[in-house]
């Protein structure tokens, strides 16, 4: 069957999003969709240039929702990147909403049905406020979440002990945001609990995994590559029906909200919540991470 994949949003984000989607082959037809005029048909023929070269085809169209009525995943990347103050994606709580207020009932008169892969920031709140938006089970709507933390925290892991980025493995959990934290209990190199290592500096990996995204940020003012990475592994796994595993956005009973947690994605969105066997102290991180979110949703609805 052909598969659809919609991008909203076609800033840096989305269009290394789109970049990925087309060259990878992971669409049969890809909608890109951006409100500034005529950016996303220019970014729609930039990419379309791209096809000779490539052993795939994508149909690529700008600007069309009504595709997206039998789209099997929407990755949502608008917003405004440029409002964000002081090193606090909590900054873009204004300009995500206004862009989610906007695209949600486009979305819903078009009749989507698929899957929801929220990246823009705050993450947590703003799928949590799609949760509410869209008339889609819950499981439906997701975000990358701690995915991308988790990402850098393996490339900190692996540079401080000198062992493929591949192998290791573990969990970033929590609100993409200030109130991350990184899991050790979960962590593996090379199969091994990285706590036994002789090389393991909680203190300095934890800081590196933490602030990593920010080296990048201070320098280019946005990130790109990693985000867009992940995304499309999510999509992936959501159009093959894949059941993997990602520590991404979705919805905590317990806590009430979206958060970084371990997440089997399927066709469906969300298929479950593998148990997560903390140890305590980071049972009261993640506890303190979802009231960060909770308080900065509160500052979402209160916009209304
Ligand atoms: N979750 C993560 O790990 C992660 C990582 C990187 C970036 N982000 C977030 O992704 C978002 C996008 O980042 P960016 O650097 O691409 O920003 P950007 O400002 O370059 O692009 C945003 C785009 O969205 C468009 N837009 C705004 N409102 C829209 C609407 N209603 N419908 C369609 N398009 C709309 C804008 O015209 C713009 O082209 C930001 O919120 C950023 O913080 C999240």
């Amino acid at each position: 069957m052909a598969r659809t994949i919609g991008v909203i949003g076609i800033g840096h984000v989305g269009v290394t999003t789109s970049f990925n989607i087309v060259t990878k082959g992971l669409a049969d037809t890809l909608v890109m969709i951006d409100t500034k005029p005529g950016w996303a048909e220019a970014e729609r023929l930039d990419l379309q240039d791209s096809l000779g070269g490539l052993n795939t085809y994508t149909r690529i169209v700008a600007n069309d929702y009504s595709l997206l009525r039998d789209a099997d995943v929407v990755i949502f990347s608008g917003g405004d990147i440029s409002v964000i103050k002081d090193g606090d994606r909590n900054s873009e709580i204004k300009t995500t909403k206004a862009a989610i207020d906007d695209a949600a009932p486009k979305l819903t008169a078009a009749g989507f049905h698929g899957v929801l892969i929220d990246i823009s920031n705050p993450c947590d709140v703003a799928v949590t406020y799609w949760q509410e938006k869209l008339d889609l089970h819950r499981n439906q709507i997701i975000g990358t979440g701690t995915a991308l933390d988790t990402y850098r925290m393996r490339r900190a892991v692996a540079e401080a002990m000198n062992v493929n980025v591949a192998d290791v493995r573990g969990f970033n959990l929590g609100e993409h945001g200030e109130s991350q934290f990184t899991a050790w209990s979960t962590v593996r190199v090379n199969n091994e609990p990285v706590k036994a290592s002789p090389d393991f500096k909680e203190k300095d990996l934890a800081e590196a995994a933490r602030l990593g995204g920010w080296q990048i940020f201070n320098a280019k003012h946005y990130t790109n590559f990693g985000i867009a990475t992940i995304a499309c592994e999510m999509a992936l796994a959501v159009m093959s029906d894949a059941g993997r595993i990602f520590p991404c956005s979705s919805y905590d009973p317990q806590y009430g909200v979206s958060i970084g947690h371990p997440t089997m994605i399927g066709r469906a969105g969300v298929i479950s919540n593998p148990p997560m066997h903390l140890t305590g102290d980071e049972v009261n991180q993640y506890a303190h991470s979802a009231d960060t979110i909770k308080e900065n949703l509160a500052k979402l609805h209160a916009l209304d």
